[in-house]
């Protein structure tokens, strides 16, 4: 086919003045589309380079925490949704999650383990959305083999808040180590547990997450409570207010 043949079947993508307004208002927008993509490409790469050094600069792996630190990402996100543009609230919230996600994988990719018995693409992808795509998510079948995961620091786990299986109370004893860092859910009252083991002082402020043995009598200070789950005796709440991890007040976690 000779060139001329080509033009004369695609007329308007050879010389520029043969281009209709409409198509030079187009390549226009195109090249400034094209000109952010290569500023934000730049600053991303080097958003990642300084993630690398952040986490060559935590004692993690060698400590016994992971090195996801959700006070920082809450900052993070908390930081941004604030400058955000209200119409771009949603896109904002999912592209920095991504961004955070890639930063965290910088310093180790996280695997997350997720039990859901009921709905469990639900679970899965609000776990798929907090963490990234660069998390490496996988279902499991017993909440203790992704309890095991976690507790063995590989990652994190994502558990359903289901009365079937109230693995939420081996947070007081044979998972005592593992922190509730995230909630889930349609609402405010989460319907599963990011569960991890989290430097306490990296915890997200706000609400904590509490599992007391022999009922749920508060601690007369008249924090608001939100009761999540019950089961022979044992309660699991959420508590608004500074109570300390690992305290006598039954404290396992803070989910913001
Ligand atoms: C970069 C850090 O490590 C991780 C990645 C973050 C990010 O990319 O912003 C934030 C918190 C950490 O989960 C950090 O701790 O500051």
């Amino acid at each position: 086919m000779t060139s001329s043949s080509i033009q004369h079947l695609w007329p308007n993508t050879t010389e520029p003045g043969d281009q209709t307004a409409e198509q030079r208002a187009l390549a226009a927008l195109r090249q400034e589309i094209d000109q952010l993509d290569d500023e934000i490409l730049a600053l991303f790469q080097l958003r990642l380079a300084i993630a690398d050094r952040v986490g060559k600069a935590k004692d993690a792996p060698q400590g016994p925490h992971v090195k996801l630190r959700p006070d920082r990402e809450q900052a993070v996100m908390a930081r941004m949704m604030k400058q955000a543009d209200p119409a771009n609230a949603e896109a904002v919230e999912a592209l920095w999650r991504e961004i955070v996600g890639w930063g965290l994988a910088r310093q180790g990719r996280i695997g997350v383990r997720v039990w859901a018995p009921v709905e469990p693409t639900r679970a899965f992808d609000a776990a798929r959305l907090r963490f990234g795509a660069a998390a490496d998510l996988r279902a499991e079948r017993d909440p203790r083999a992704a309890l095991a995961f976690a507790a063995e620091g590989h990652g994190v786990a994502v558990l359903a808040i289901n009365a079937g299986d109230p693995w939420w109370r081996g947070l007081r004893d044979e998972w005592s180590t593992l922190s509730v860092f995230e909630g889930f859910g349609p609402s405010s009252t989460p319907t599963a547990l990011a569960v991890g083991l989290i430097d306490p002082a990296a915890l997200p402020k706000g609400r904590r997450v509490v599992v007391n043995v022999g009922g749920d009598a508060g601690d007369g200070s008249g924090a608001r409570r939100w009761g999540l789950d019950t089961h022979h005796g044992w309660t699991l709440t959420l508590v608004e207010g500074a109570l300390t991890p690992g305290g006598p007040e039954g404290c396992v976690g803070a989910i913001g």
